[in-house]
C-alpha cells in the first residue's frame, strides 16, 4: 500500500478529525430548522430539475442520492418518476417534518451515528453528511445536489466533492443546481460559462455540461431591507470521464472506507 495512504475502520478518529473540520456550521442549520425558517429551503419541485433530469438517461429504477435534501419535494418527484432515493439530512427536524407534511408512515432505525427514515423507495439518512459511509449508503447510480455543495462554507466543498467520491464511487451521472452570485460588469459569455468552482471540483472526475443559465434578481427573505442581489441559477450535467479513476474502493465486505491523509488533509 502506498506510504500516504491509511486505512481505518468507517468511524475512526480519522473520521472523527473529518468531522471535526466540516462540522462549524451543522450548530446554524439545526437552529435554522428548529426556527422554522423555510428561506433557505426551495418550495415546490425544482423546474431544472423536472427540465433536465430525464436528460441523464438513467434508466427506471436506478438509485439516486439526495446529499443535504431538507425537506425538498424534488425527491417525491424523483420516486414518482421511478427512481429509489435516498437522501441525507443533518436536522431531525426538517426528515421528521417531511414525512409528517407529505402523511408519509415511516420506519426507523439507528445506523451507528445516522438514524434511517424509510418510507417505500425513499430513505433519508438523518445525520452528518461527513459521518455516512459507503455502506451507509449502498450502491448509488446518480446524484442530485441541490443547493449542497452551495450550502457549505467555500473551504469545506473540496472535501465535500472527495467525500462523496469515497461513498458513492460508483455514480456516474450527477445534476449539480447551484445558485450563483452575479459578479459586476460580468458579460453574458462569462455569465453563460461553468463556474471556475466547478470546474475545479469537478472536472477531473467529470465532463461538464452547463445546460441552463436562469438569472433572477432576489431579495434576502430575512433582511428584506438590505439591497437585491441578481443571482444565476444554473444546471450542470455531469457525466463522469471514462478515464477517471475512482477514488479508493472499499476493501472488505463491511464496507470500511479507505481515506488518504491527501483528502483529509
Ligand atoms: C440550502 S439547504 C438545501 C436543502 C434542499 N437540498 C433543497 O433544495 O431545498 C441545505 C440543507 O443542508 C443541510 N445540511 C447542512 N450541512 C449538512 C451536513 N453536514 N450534513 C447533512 N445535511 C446538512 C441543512 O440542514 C439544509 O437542510
Amino acid at each position: 500500500m502506498p506510504k500516504d495512504r491509511i486505512t481505518h475502520a468507517a468511524r475512526t478518529p480519522a473520521r472523527a478529525s473529518l468531522l471535526s473540520m466540516t462540522n462549524r456550521d451543522n450548530a446554524l442549520w439545526q437552529q435554522y430548522w428548529r426556527d422554522q425558517r423555510t428561506d433557505l429551503n426551495q418550495q415546490g419541485v425544482n423546474p431544472l430539475l423536472m427540465r433536465w433530469w430525464s436528460s441523464l438517461g438513467l434508466a427506471k429504477g436506478s438509485r439516486v442520492l439526495v446529499p443535504m435534501c431538507g425537506k425538498s419535494q424534488d425527491m417525491l418527484w424523483l420516486i414518482k418518476e421511478g427512481y429509489r432515493v435516498t437522501g441525507i439530512e443533518l436536522s431531525p427536524v426538517a426528515v421528521r417534518a417531511f414525512f409528517f407534511e407529505h402523511d408519509l408512515g415511516s420506519t426507523k432505525r439507528t445506523q451507528g451515528p445516522l438514524t434511517r427514515w424509510g418510507h417505500g423507495n425513499l430513505s433519508i439518512l438523518c445525520g452528518d453528511f461527513f459521518a455516512a459511509t459507503a455502506a451507509d449508503l449502498g450502491p448509488i447510480d446518480a446524484i442530485y445536489d441541490c443547493a449542497a455543495l452551495t450550502a457549505l462554507p467555500e473551504d469545506i466543498r473540496r472535501l465535500y466533492v472527495t467525500h462523496l467520491a469515497l461513498i458513492v464511487p460508483d455514480a456516474r451521472q450527477l445534476l449539480v443546481l447551484t445558485s450563483e452570485d452575479s459578479v459586476p460588469g460580468e458579460s453574458l459569455g462569462q455569465i453563460s460559462t461553468v463556474a471556475q468552482e466547478i470546474q475545479t471540483l469537478y472536472a477531473e472526475r467529470f465532463k461538464i455540461d452547463l445546460a441552463q443559465v436562469e438569472t433572477h434578481v432576489e431579495t434576502d427573505q430575512q433582511c428584506p431591507q438590505e439591497r437585491s442581489e441578481t443571482v444565476h441559477h444554473k444546471a450542470y450535467r455531469m457525466t463522469v470521464r471514462a478515464s477517471a479513476h475512482l477514488i479508493d474502493q472499499p476493501d472488505n465486505a463491511s464496507g470500511e472506507d479507505r481515506i488518504t491523509t491527501e483528502q483529509i488533509r
